[in-house]
């Protein structure tokens, strides 16, 4: 039987976010602090509409726009990570990792609830909050939504839920 589907796609200049991490790896190898400058890509499946939309991609861009804006210049960090631990006072972040310790002004801190801060647990987050943001809008009308991350012009995590 065949399948055909529709999809829209938004991969804008603008969603470009400049932002630090660390991440740990095989086990207990835990990454300097670092920078990238992430790119993301959206794309959405379903129907068409009225309009032969499956959404209005001015939408869906607003909605990218929104999440990369909001992790722009800043340093994100896990919430979820068994030993990465983050705490706050009013003033200061704190992340520790074993014994070792970085201090940063709340106001430059992103914390997201991941578990390790990947590309692909980046995209799930941004995933989440573009549903969320979009739930009235889009409503029923999309089947899928696929977030891409990319940390290192071509080094992707992608996040894909179906709807
Ligand atoms: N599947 C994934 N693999 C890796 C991820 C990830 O998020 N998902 N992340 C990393 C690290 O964050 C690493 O820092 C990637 O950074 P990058 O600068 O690309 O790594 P390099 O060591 O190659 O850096 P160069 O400065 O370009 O030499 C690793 N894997």
């Amino acid at each position: 039987m065949s399948h055909s589907s529709y999809r829209v796609e938004v991969a804008k200049e603008q969603f470009v976010f400049s932002a630090a991490h660390f991440i740990t790896f095989a086990g207990d190898i835990c990454e300097r602090l670092h920078g990238h400058n992430y790119g993301v890509r959206a794309a959405v499946e379903g129907p068409l509409d009225e309009n032969r939309y499956v959404v209005d991609f001015i939408a869906l861009r607003d909605a990218v726009l929104k999440q990369t804006q909001a992790l722009d210049h800043h340093v994100i960090l896990p919430e979820r990570h068994a030993e990465i631990i983050v705490s706050s006072d009013e003033k200061e972040t704190t992340a520790t990792f074993r014994d070792r310790r970085w201090v940063f002004p709340n106001e430059d801190c992103v914390i997201l609830p991941v578990i390790n801060t990947t590309a692909e647990e980046i995209a799930r987050v941004i995933a989440e909050r573009v549903i969320e943001q979009t739930k009235e809008q889009f409503g029923s009308a999309i089947t899928l939504l696929e977030i891409g991350v990319d940390e290192n012009h071509g080094q992707w995590g992608v996040f894909r839920m179906s709807i």
